[in-house]
């Protein structure tokens, strides 16, 4: 019989409990006490929905991110909060959220307390939309063990009688994922780093625990040397008998590292079988027959039925092989996919038949196991019902007429090259733009939302509730619109956007209004700290039945004589930050959205909208862990953005936006979309990241960001015209524009006003003494 275990789940709580305790706590209205007990009764509902698997986790729950969880763990707090003496659990916040120096009253959030702290820097995990606070380090970093929550955790997950298998970030990963301030070798902190993991498994066996789950997902991407003698380092000195450890490793392939990983004298190795199927007997034949194999056969990514009899087929022979050694699980921890379908009242009744979220996949690795057993009590007999409905549900997924459009492939096979190229080369285009738009030098812009009130969020609530009607829904984010429009007029702002209330999301707004997509209610998956996101999920054929914006946008535009910037998510954004389709190529899905977003494009400018964003958030968070497969995928990605932008008339003014820095490697693709302006976040980076810009001769305008939207401090007037100046340095000043590092969704408007009136000021210190 397979052994049965997960590698997480998610934490936030299927009606986000945890969010709103989070959110309840750092605005004071609530205790610790309440946000500690809200906690720990998520922890004890999650290990009882995992009941039925035989080792389930411990350690991946998180007030706010696992890897700051295990920064604490190793004592690795940045200087700026070390020898805080308050409450650690306040201090864990100020490292998450930062703290301004301005407003008392707050628990460990952005405002309150006494004096100001920077927030840790946040970026994403791996190829997924989770965010993680990056580890820092120097030359002097040292480690000291905290072992008191995983340690606390165990102890809670044994009362509840479940067998609980703690789960920690490898040494190498946690390395890999950190940042040295000072520019400094991470590796040589793996010495000091060492014995304080072998500290914590010592004492998490001391505890009881028999296996602990060392996640070291790095081993999937490409290696330096240095890097894969760390591996060796690592695990020798972690070999000490105290617990047996499963390595697990996720997201892809091992490819090259698969012979290093199988060396490592660890008990047991988890290896992701949905992208790395093909790699399974590879792994068992490298592996020393007393190892345990554990794979995870069910996607912990996406929101499909696993084909069970599929899998079986393959399955069987290899647990044939392995008997007792095989463990199986999901492929990853399941932190990426909703909770429960079984809180779903109005999805689509056709499609819900297709998907299993995180609680029905536990149960999918239960029929698994089951049929995987022999004897009596087990075998593919003593689940026939339910592998008889899955594959009722797969066939039923195959030859369901919504997921095909004929129409749709038809479309996608006829694109050529010329639907992606403007009419005229960027010279010419920028001369009909600036007759046209008639803006001064450093032009000023905002990338699109403006804050989402509670009122808004509310209305949008009670619209969908039923208990608003769509008239006066529409009449209360008209007014929002207008709220918008009068405030960036009284400013001063040079080209105005609508501010985005009607939307509840960038990327399931669109999601909702294609062809081709169901939203779940509930569907939320954790972003960052207490922020979620649903993703749409895009089961068919793309097909855009009505104009989605243009009534919005041109409602704006009737509010004001200035240029009224259209906003649009581009192709790639929103296939990367949906649950897409698994039975045909990404590549293939993106351009069908291309060709969506095409005809909305098309249908601004006839409305006489004259500046178009597509923000394109997401083009470089898809690239693939691996740099050799990049070119691949920039060039479908990058040929979507163009045939979504490229059909318009020169006089026509395309945007892009982009809010993850570092362009230096994919600078090539980022100038072959051809946008006329490109806004981009820099602040952060005192405007080194336009380097890259620079060093490539990057033809068209850009707008690098002012200041970090993430942060609730008010940049100064002063600020900004540095930063600006050391933009005019290396891009010619005729082609900055001035704008913020992204949306202001996440603000508040009394942050909103006085950091932009600083910019519109800005600005005109700049047209009066830049040349
Ligand atoms: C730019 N980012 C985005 C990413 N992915 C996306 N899909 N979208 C993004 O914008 N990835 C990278 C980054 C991540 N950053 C963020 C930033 C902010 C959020 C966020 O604010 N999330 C909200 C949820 C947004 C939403 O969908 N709102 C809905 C529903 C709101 C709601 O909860 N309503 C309540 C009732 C309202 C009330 O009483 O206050 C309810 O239904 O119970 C809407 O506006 O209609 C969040 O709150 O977490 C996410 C990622
Ligand atoms: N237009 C969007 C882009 C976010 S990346 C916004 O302003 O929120
Ligand atoms: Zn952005």
């Amino acid at each position: 019989m397979a052994t049965t275990h997960t590698l997480g789940f998610p934490r936030i709580g299927a009606r986000r409990e945890l969010k709103f305790a989070l959110e309840a706590y750092w605005k004071g209205a609530s205790s610790r006490d309440e946000l500690v007990r809200v906690g720990a009764d998520l922890r004890k509902r999650h290990w009882q929905d995992q009941g039925a698997l035989d080792l389930v986790p411990v350690g991946d729950f998180a007030f706010y991110d696992q890897v700051l969880d295990m920064s604490f763990t190793l004592g690795n707090l940045p200087d700026r909060v070390k020898g805080f003496h308050g409450d650690a659990l306040d201090n864990y916040f100020r490292v998450a959220r930062g703290r301004s120096a301005e407003t008392p009253g707050e628990h460990g959030g952005e405002h309150g307390g006494c004096c100001g702290v920077a927030a840790g820097e946040m970026t994403k995990w791996f190829d997924t939309n989770y965010h993680y606070i990056v580890p820092e380090f120097d030359a002097g970093t040292s480690f000291t063990l905290d072992a008191s929550r995983l340690l606390e955790q165990f102890a809670e997950a044994r009362a509840e009688g479940v067998r609980a298998k703690p789960v920690i970030i490898g040494p190498v990963t946690y390395l890999a994922l950190g940042k040295a301030k000072d520019g400094s070798d991470r590796l040589a902190l793996l010495p000091r780093l060492l014995p304080v993991y072998a500290g914590l498994l010592q004492a998490l066996a001391d505890q009881g625990a028999d296996w602990v789950q060392i996640d070291e997902p790095i081993l999937v991407t490409e290696l330096e040397p240095a890097w894969r003698d760390a591996f060796v380092q690592a695990y020798r000195a972690l070999d000490t008998g105290a617990v047996k450890l499963l390595l697990a490793t996720y997201f892809g392939r091992l490819q090259e590292n698969l012979p290093l990983a199988c060396a490592l004298p660890v008990q047991g190795i988890h290896l992701d079988a949905i992208n790395a199927r093909d790699e399974v007997d590879a792994l068992i034949e490298a592996l020393p027959a007393d190892r345990v194999v554990s794979l995870g056969v069910v996607n912990g990514r996406n929101i499909w039925k696993t084909d069970l009899g599929a899998t079986l087929d393959w399955l069987e022979p290899v647990a044939g092989k392995l008997g007792e050694r095989l463990w199986i699980a999901p492929s990853c921890s399941l932190l990426h996919v909703p909770v429960d379908l079984a809180g779903e009242r109005k999805l689509d009744e056709e499609v819900r038949s297709w998907l299993a979220f995180a609680v029905q996949k536990l149960e999918e690795i239960r029929i698994l196991a089951t049929a995987l057993t022999p004897g009596q009590d087990g075998g593919r007999a003593a689940v026939a019902a339910e592998l008889d409905a899955n594959r009722a549900a797969i066939a039923a997924r195959r030859a369901s007429p919504r997921v095909n459009n004929p129409a749709v492939k038809a479309a996608v096979a006829a694109i050529g090259p010329r639907l992606g190229r403007r009419k005229s080369p960027f010279a010419a285009r920028a001369a009909c733009q600036a007759a046209r738009l008639n803006l001064p030098k450093f032009p000023t812009t905002t990338i699109g939302s403006f804050p989402q009130t509670k009122e808004i969020r509310q209305a949008r609530s009670r619209f969908k509730a039923g208990t608003l009607d769509a008239a006066a829904y529409t009449e209360a984010m008209r007014g929002e619109i207008a709220r918008s429009v009068r405030e960036q007029e009284a400013l001063g702002l040079d080209v105005l956007v609508h501010g985005e209330a009607e939307r509840n999301d960038m990327v399931e707004y669109f999601g909702e209004q294609l062809d081709g997509y169901v939203f779940s209610q509930g569907g939320w998956v954790q972003s960052y700290g207490s922020r979620c996101v649903k993703p749409p999920i895009l089961f068919g054929d793309i097909g855009r039945p009505n104009a989605m914006t243009v009534e919005w946008i041109t409602y704006a535009a009737s509010l004001t004589d200035k240029p009224m910037k259209g906003m649009l998510t581009g192709p790639v954004t929103i296939l990367n930050w949906s649950f897409v389709r698994d039975d045909q190529p990404r590549s293939e899905t993106c351009r069908q959205l291309a060709l969506a977003i095409r005809e909305e494009v098309l249908d601004l400018e006839k409305a006489g909208v004259g500046v178009i964003q597509i923000d394109e958030a997401a083009l470089r968070e898809g690239l693939p862990l691996r740099k050799s497969q990049w070119q691949a995928y920039l060039d479908w990605a990058v040929e979507s953005f163009r045939i979504t932008a490229n059909g318009v008339e020169d006089a026509t003014q395309i945007h892009t936006h982009m809010c993850y820095s570092e362009f230096n490697d994919i600078i090539a693709s980022i100038a072959a979309m051809d946008a006329d302006v490109i806004t981009i976040e820099t602040s952060r980076s005192d405007m080194e990241l336009l380097d890259a810009f620079d060093d490539f001769n990057y033809p068209n305008e850009i707008g690098p960001g002012v200041y970090d939207i993430h942060s609730p401090n008010i940049p100064t007037e002063a600020h900004i015209v540095a930063l600006m100046r050391k933009a005019a340095e290396r891009i010619p000043a005729d082609r900055l524009w001035v704008n913020p590092d992204c949306g202001l969704k996440t603000r508040q408007w009394a942050e909103v006003i006085p950091a932009l009136t600083n910019m519109v000021s800005a600005a005109k210190t700049l047209r009066a003494t830049v040349a």
